[in-house]
């Protein structure tokens, strides 16, 4: 970062399996630099992926938030924070609210991003909003799990109509 008074980005995601998120993730971080952090749970999920799904639509029911491994150093030293979540029967992973919930956003600026399978940003970024309301949360982006590797362009599109970018 240049100016002095320019505080950090920090880009935060969270991706089961494929890494379809964090690809997205390292395209934002190579685009604006700053710092990036992976949001894991304590307990793995299941290795089949249909027992993942009936796994996350009981979580998501019953409001489950579970527990995160790692935090965030110095929180405070982040003015704009990425987010990034797999999209999740319509919302974002529950983890990802784990992590949202556990933060004092008072402040900050939420850019979201997205990945799915054809439901695109669902009720995601209204839901991000619900979970950080002192949060400014900017338009979110969402991208095809299939189409991570070639979405640099709209990653760079979409931060240049927002002004993070030049
Ligand atoms: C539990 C679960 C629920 C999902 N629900 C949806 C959904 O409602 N709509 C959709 O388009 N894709 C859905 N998907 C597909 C993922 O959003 C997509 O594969 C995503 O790119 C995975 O990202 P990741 O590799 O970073 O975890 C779901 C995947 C899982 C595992």
């Amino acid at each position: 970062q240049s100016s002095t008074n320019q505080k950090k980005a920090l880009i935060v995601y969270y991706s089961l399996r494929n890494g379809n998120t964090r690809i997205v993730a390292e395209h934002i971080q190579k685009s604006v630099g700053g710092d990036i952090f992976r949001i894991e749970t304590v307990n793995d999920y299941p290795s089949v992926y249909n027992e993942v799904t009936a796994q996350a639509k009981r979580e998501l029911e019953s409001g489950y938030r579970p527990p995160l491994k790692n935090k965030v150093k110095d929180f405070s030293q982040y003015d704009v924070i990425y987010i990034g979540s797999p999209n999740w029967w319509n919302t974002i992973a529950p983890a990802v609210m784990t992590f949202l919930e556990s933060y004092n956003f008072e402040g900050k600026t939420i850019v979201p991003f997205i990945t799915h399978e054809g439901s695109r940003l669902g009720a995601s970024v209204t839901d991000i909003k619900k979970m950080a309301p002192k949060a400014t949360v900017l338009k979110g982006l969402p991208v095809r799990g299939g189409s991570v590797n070639e979405a640099m362009p709209d990653v760079q599109r979409w931060l240049k109509d927002l002004g993070l970018i030049k």
